[in-house]
């Protein structure tokens, strides 16, 4: 794959945008301003991504050699270049959803997600759940993102929810993952500060919360009955994952988890398609 292409992580930055279309087939609403929010999403998920591994290169070269950066094929300046290039795109695209649906806030959300985005690469992933935190709103705010364009703003809300925590619990699953090179780097994250077993129970505790309280999307009427099927299924990987991590921290376990979380989450996206139909 294309360097320019890969260092933008397109499968993420496609998930992002996964869980826009889900809000436009929610809210039955495919006009251009959501059109339009598709491309800004992925392009400012990729431009997150690149700016990422700008900031991420010497972590990178111990734990990840085969991306763009550490491994030549990008140099740090076009990396650079190349974030802010995608970052400005997706805040004109942003400004131009404002312009045409009249409400500022898809622009102000492209904005305020850019600048987190950047402090995270920057700085505030190397401090203790700030980052996991920062990560865990960034991609809940794909459904606000969408609501915001189609005036879908509660049931974003209760979307974001459910992504908020399992993506919270999946970073402090990946950061146990990166334990040896973080801990080599001097990266302050809650598994080299807290332990890898306290990092297990606050992942599975995450993992639980949005588990349980899931089937509230058909409870409350916004989903329908055949959202349960799919969503049992996401259940089984969610609490799998959580059952796993807490009876084994190790690293190669850790990768599997992570994998299975990432997995949950794409079945999710099936459930609340099926659900809306
Ligand atoms: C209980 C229940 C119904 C949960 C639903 C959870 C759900 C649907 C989550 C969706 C989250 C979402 C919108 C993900 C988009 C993809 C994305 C940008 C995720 C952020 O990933 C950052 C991560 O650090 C990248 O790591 P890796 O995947 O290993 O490259
Ligand atoms: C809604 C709008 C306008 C934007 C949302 C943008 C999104 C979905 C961001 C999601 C999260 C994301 C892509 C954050 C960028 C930083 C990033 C890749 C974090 C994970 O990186 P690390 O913690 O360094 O872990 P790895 O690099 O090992 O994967
Ligand atoms: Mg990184």
């Amino acid at each position: 794959m294309n360097a320019y292409l890969e260092i933008l992580r397109p499968g993420n930055a496609l998930l992002a945008v996964v869980a826009v279309v889900l809000i436009a087939i929610i809210g039955k609403n495919y006009d251009v301003p959501i059109l339009i929010g598709i491309i800004t999403v992925f392009l400012a998920t990729g431009a997150g991504n690149v700016i990422n591994d700008y900031f991420d290169y010497k972590i990178d070269a111990i734990n990840k050699p085969e991306r763009p950066i550490p491994s030549g094929r990008i140099s740090l300046k076009n990396a650079r270049n190349y974030s802010f290039i995608l970052f400005l795109l997706a805040i004109a695209l942003g400004s131009i959803i404002s312009f045409i649906i009249n409400s500022y806030w898809p622009f102000i959300i492209v904005v305020f997600n850019s600048i987190v985005m950047y402090y995270y690469a920057y700085s505030l992933k190397s401090s203790v759940l700030t980052g996991n935190i920062s990560v865990a709103f960034l991609t809940a705010s794909c459904f606000i993102f969408g609501g915001s364009i189609i005036g879908l703003f509660e049931i974003s809300f209760y979307l974001a929810f459910f992504a908020f925590f399992m993506t919270l619990a999946r970073e402090i699953v990946k950061d146990m993952e990166d334990y040896i090179g973080d801990k080599q780097e001097g990266a302050k994250t809650l598994p080299i500060k807290y332990g890898m077993k306290i990092s297990s129970i606050l992942a599975a505790l995450f993992i639980l919360l949005a588990s349980c309280l899931s089937p509230i999307l058909y409870l409350n009427g916004i989903f329908n009955l055949y959202y349960l099927i799919p969503l049992t299924i996401a259940l089984i990987f969610f609490i799998m994952s959580a059952y796993k991590i807490l009876l084994n921290q190790e690293v190669e376990n850790c990768k599997t988890v992570s994998k299975l979380l990432k997995r949950g989450m794409m079945i999710a996206f099936i459930a609340f398609a099926v659900g809306s139909f």
